[in-house]
Order: C-alpha cells, then structure tokens, then sequence
C-alpha cells in the first residue's frame, strides 16, 4: 500500500483566511483559481483581496465543463509559466477540473470548496466525462492543501448540502458493494479505506438531526465526512469505496438525460436507496436520513419517471466493469422496474 494525503488541511468559520499562509507553505506565490460563475461573482472578489494583499498574483478562469477533451484544448490554452499552483474553488465540478488541470500541469493542487456538496474536495479522483457523456473516473493527486471555510460553506443553497449528505450516505452502500467484491471476486480492496468510508457515513447518520439543523456541528460533521471519504479514495488509490452501484446509477442519469436529472449527490442518494433495497440493507434508514435534510427520496424528485430510472439502472452495471450488486444480480427490466417502484418509486 501506497498513498498521498494532503498536507494541509484548515476548516472552520474563517479558514479562508488561512488561505495565503496554506500557499505559502505549498511554495506557491500565483494562483490560478479555476471555478464558476456564481461562485466567482460571490467570492471571486474575496480571494483576490486575500491573496494579492499577501502579494500573491492570482488569474481566474470559469469552467463551466467536466468534459475531459474540451479540459484538455483549455489546459494547451493557459500560460502555465504564469502560474505556481493551481486553486479549484467552488462545487464539486470545478474542484474537479482545478485538480485535473493542476495535474496535468504538474503544479500543486489547493481545494476550496463553498458547499458541501459532494466529498471530492479532499480526495485524489478527478470525474470527468467523455465524447459519449461517459463517467472518466481518473486517480490524480490529492490537493496538496485543502481550505474548509464553514462560515462560507453555511451560506451554501440548502439543496447543495443536502446533495453532500447523499454523496455521503451513499458509502453504506458502496462499501456495501466494495465488500460484495472481495467476498466473490477476491478484489484487494483496503480494509482501512472501506473503514473511513463507513466512518464518514455513521458519522452523518448518527447526527443527522444536528445535520439538518445545518449548525456549525452539523455542518462540520458533514465537511470531516468528506475530508474522510476523501482520505478513503487516497488510500483505496481509487474511488472503489467510495463510488459502487448508487453513483453508477447516477452516471447513468447523467448519459441517458444530459439535461435533466438532479445534482451528483442527489442522484447517488437516490440510486443508494435502491441498491440498499438490493444488498438486503435497511433501506428505509438512508430515505429517512434523506428525507430529514430535504434530498430527493424518489425518482420524481430527480425529474425521472419510474421507466425512466428503470431504464438508468439497466445501463448501470454497463458503464464500469467494477464490481456491484447490480453486476451480480443482472435485473431483468421487471426486476429494475419492480426495485425502482418499492423504494423511490412514489412521492
Ligand atoms: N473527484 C471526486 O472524488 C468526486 C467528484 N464529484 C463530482 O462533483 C460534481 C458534483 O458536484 P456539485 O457540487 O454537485 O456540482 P457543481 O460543482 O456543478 O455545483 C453545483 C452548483 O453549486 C453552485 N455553488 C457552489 N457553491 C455555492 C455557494 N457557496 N453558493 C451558491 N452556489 C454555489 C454552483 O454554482 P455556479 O456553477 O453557478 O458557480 C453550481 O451551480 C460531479 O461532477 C461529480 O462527479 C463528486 C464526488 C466525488
Ligand atoms: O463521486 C465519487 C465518489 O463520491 C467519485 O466516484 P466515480 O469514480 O464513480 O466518479
Ligand atoms: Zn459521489
């Protein structure tokens, strides 16, 4: 075993200003911050302010794609002699392409995400997607430091966080999965990895009162859940325990209904409901910690009909050869339609 974590991590209300002493030690004296356009109007102003009264120089780009080739003519574009490190700031997305940017250019990786939303922030997986709208699951570098600042982070849109819980819960079941391929196939997987995995979610589970109250504890449980699951992806040295049945449902919303579909979280959250009701897991325990925080616990919540996500979970198992319960149990369309139906199918 062999992995990278980040070296620096800050998180609580007002790390942001713990941000240039974070790219100091990283030796980094001009940022380029990848994010997007509402994040940029809201804070794009403030880590302008922070750097540059620090005498770091700082560029911004907006990128509004995971698509990997449209990423890869971006990265011929950026001057990257400008450049010392690279800051992902934002959602899920542009961490993402901050982090892959950064890597392909060979220069530090510094997280900042302003919701939780999804556990990417602290974890060594960029998820990009190809031509076909197909999920690229591809293991970089963890962020050399990562800056969890909960002032911002409460501020976030409800939905946003409550998508963060589902990305979260989701670990019973692909840890659930994670385990199911060891059990079977003899898969080497990190005991410790699916450990953190399962930790970040009991964490939120046995908090989740305090978690929907969206206090300072609840959302720090959630913030330490991720910064864990990112810690498990390092380990696992890919995002095995972190990413089983529920997300390949979700990647298969994503290339069957490009425009419509929920948030990362809130699909995976969804899709984790159906494949607990698979595994035999207590299935109602995740709907109610979801229901409680206000995430979709339906199809419909989703913008999905029940053939729709039928259809979705029939092309799961298709997208990642990676062992699941979806691959052992090969759902006939009655089967699908039936699982779908049980669990998320009404509301
Ligand atoms: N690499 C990894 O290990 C993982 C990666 N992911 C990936 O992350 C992505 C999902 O992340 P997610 O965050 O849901 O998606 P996005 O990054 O698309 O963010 C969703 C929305 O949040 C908005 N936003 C973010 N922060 C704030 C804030 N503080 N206030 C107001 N609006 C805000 C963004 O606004 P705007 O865009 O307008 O600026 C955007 O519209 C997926 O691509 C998924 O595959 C998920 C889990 C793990
Ligand atoms: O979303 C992730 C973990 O929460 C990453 O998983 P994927 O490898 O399926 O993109
Ligand atoms: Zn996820």
């Amino acid at each position: 075993m062999k992995f990278r974590l980040p070296w620096i991590v800050s998180m609580g209300e007002g790390a942001f200003e713990s941000l240039p002493e974070a790219l100091h030690d990283v030796g980094c004296s001009s940022a380029l911050v990848v994010t997007d356009s509402t994040v940029k109007k809201l804070f794009g102003w403030r880590i302008e302010g922070l750097l540059g009264g620090n005498s770091i120089r700082v560029g911004f780009v907006e990128v509004a794609t995971n698509h990997q080739p449209t990423l890869d003519k971006l990265h011929v574009e950026i001057p990257w002699g400008d450049f010392g490190c690279v800051l992902g700031m934002g959602g899920g997305r542009p961490v993402d392409v901050g982090k892959y940017l950064a890597y392909k250019s060979s220069k530090p990786f510094v997280s900042v995400p302003t919701s939780i939303s999804h556990d990417g922030f602290a974890s060594p997986i960029v998820a990009l997607k190809d031509d076909g709208g197909n999920p690229l699951s591809l293991f970089t570098a963890p962020p050399r430091a990562v800056i969890v600042d909960l002032e911002v982070v409460s501020k976030a849109p409800r939905r946003l966080l409550a998508s963060g819980v589902g990305d979260i819960v989701a670990k019973v079941t692909s840890v659930a999965d994670a385990r199911l391929a060891i059990r079977e196939r003899g898969e080497d997987i990190p005991e410790s990895s699916l450990r953190l995995a399962e930790s970040a979610a009991s964490m939120v589970l046995e908090n989740i009162e305090e978690v929907s109250r969206w206090s300072t504890r609840g959302l720090r449980v959630l913030a330490e859940a991720g910064l864990m699951a990112g810690m498990a992806m390092s380990v696992a040295g890919s995002s095995r325990p972190c990413s089983g049945a529920e997300h390949l449902f979700s990647h298969a919303v994503d290339k069957l209904y490009p425009e419509r579909g929920g948030l990362h979280g809130e699909q995976v959250g969804v899709g984790s409901i159906v494949s607990a009701y698979l595994h035999g897991i207590d299935w109602r325990r995740l709907r109610d910690a979801l229901k409680r925080v206000g995430a979709p616990t339906s199809v419909r919540e989703i913008g999905l009909s029940v053939e729709e996500a039928a259809r979705a979970l029939l092309e799961a198992p298709r997208l990642r050869q990676r062992y699941t319960i979806l691959h052992k149990l090969n759902l006939s369309e009655r089967e699908a339609r039936e699982a779908i139906t049980a669990t998320v199918g009404s509301e």
